[in-house]
């Protein structure tokens, strides 16, 4: 188990990361997500021993490294995959991915079950993106790791490729029996791949749990519009009920919320139906996404909510709409005035 405790990396000065606390699993996949700049590289690289940390303890149980125990990245038997591939461009992708491998036979796995057979006398130059990445994913799983960290792995491919190659990605490591830690900027991507997704905000952890709870219940209001749409609605909070100007609804009470709260909408969770004069909102615009619409509308108590609905919904900006709750799980309700981290 890879176990970080209280881990701290300043930079001269200024503190990057800070308290880190995290356990990952045998097999399990953590992907962390976080704002430009909030130290995700850095933890990999300290992770990785790139960089001396400041302060806590990184331990894999055949390793610790402390702040004043440094141990080299060679005896910490990491993995790393990287955006820009990091192949040897004069190598072929048999030659990089058996590069100081004692036993061939691993590499001959990996190149067959991430699809490289036919490949095998290739250079890097003549492969796609998607096929590099693979090549250094087979690379890194033949030299058999006790960890992985992979830093934004998809983020030089195309939309397309991405969806497909994070599958085989997760499979892949899935089937190694190997922990990882993954970088994303892509919040549906953190939520579809991981078995828990970390939110980093300035070098501190806000979340850490499984994907439907960072969602659903998310641990502040940062979290909640990290992830995805966020609208917030005041509402009463009465036992399980919040009373809304939409009717009442079932609701969760985060960080300790009662009495007024204010209600985490996903556009999801919303109907919107066209109306003529009736109606309890207006539109202010809409974004097209293909097989879906993004409505942004305001309540004429003055709120403003993102509904999603389907692309064929015709209602312009400026026309009138009836908005709903229709979702039938608890919505989580903040305390109105502990928009601390948010
Ligand atoms: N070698 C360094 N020396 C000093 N400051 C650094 C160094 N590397 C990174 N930083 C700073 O540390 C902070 C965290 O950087 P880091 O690259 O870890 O963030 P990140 O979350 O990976 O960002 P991004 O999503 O943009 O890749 C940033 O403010 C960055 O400017």
């Amino acid at each position: 188990m890879l176990k970080v405790s209280n881990l701290s990396v300043n930079y001269g000065d200024t503190p990057v990361v800070k308290q880190l606390n995290l356990a990952l699993d045998r097999d399990e996949i953590m992907m962390l997500v976080g704002p430009t700049g909030c130290g995700k590289t850095t933890i990999l690289q300290a992770l990785a021993g790139l960089i001396p940390i400041t302060e806590g303890e990184i331990n894999l149980g055949s390793w610790s490294a402390t702040a004043t125990k440094m141990v080299p990245p060679e005896k910490r038997n990491v993995g790393m995959v990287f955006q820009d591939f990091a192949l040897f461009p004069h190598l072929t992708v048999e030659q990089n991915v058996c590069f100081r491998l004692k036993n061939t036979e691993l590499a001959d796995h990996w190149l067959k079950l991430l699809g490289l057979e036919g490949l095998r006398r290739a250079k890097p130059a003549n492969l796609s993106g998607g096929q590099k990445q693979r090549v250094a994913l087979a690379r890194t799983l033949a030299h058999e790791p006790a960890f992985v960290l992979l830093d934004e792995p998809l983020s030089n491919l195309d939309a397309a490729l991405k969806d497909s190659l994070r599958w085989e990605i997760r499979n892949a490591l899935k089937t190694a029996g190997v922990p990882a830690i993954w970088v994303t900027h892509d919040q549906e991507e953190a939520l579809s791949v991981g078995d828990r997704v970390g939110i980093l905000n300035r070098g501190r952890l806000e979340q850490i749990a499984d994907p439907e709870t960072c969602f659903a219940e998310p641990a502040n209001r940062f979290v909640a519009r990290f992830l995805g749409e966020a609208s917030f609605l005041p509402g009463q909070l009465q036992g399980q009920d919040v009373l809304t100007e939409l009717g009442n609804v079932p609701g969760k009470a985060m960080d300790c919320a009662s009495g007024q709260v204010e209600l985490l909408l996903r556009p999801d969770d919303l109907s919107l139906v066209a109306e003529t004069d009736k109606g309890n909102a207006v539109v202010d615009w809409v974004r097209y996404e293909g097989g879906s619409k993004l409505y942004c509308v305001t309540l004429d108590s003055g709120h403003s909510l993102r509904v999603r609905v389907s692309h064929e919904q015709h209602s312009k900006p400026g026309e009138r709409v009836s908005i709903a709750i229709t979702t039938n799980h608890p919505l989580a309700a903040f305390a109105q005035q502990a928009d601390i981290a948010g």
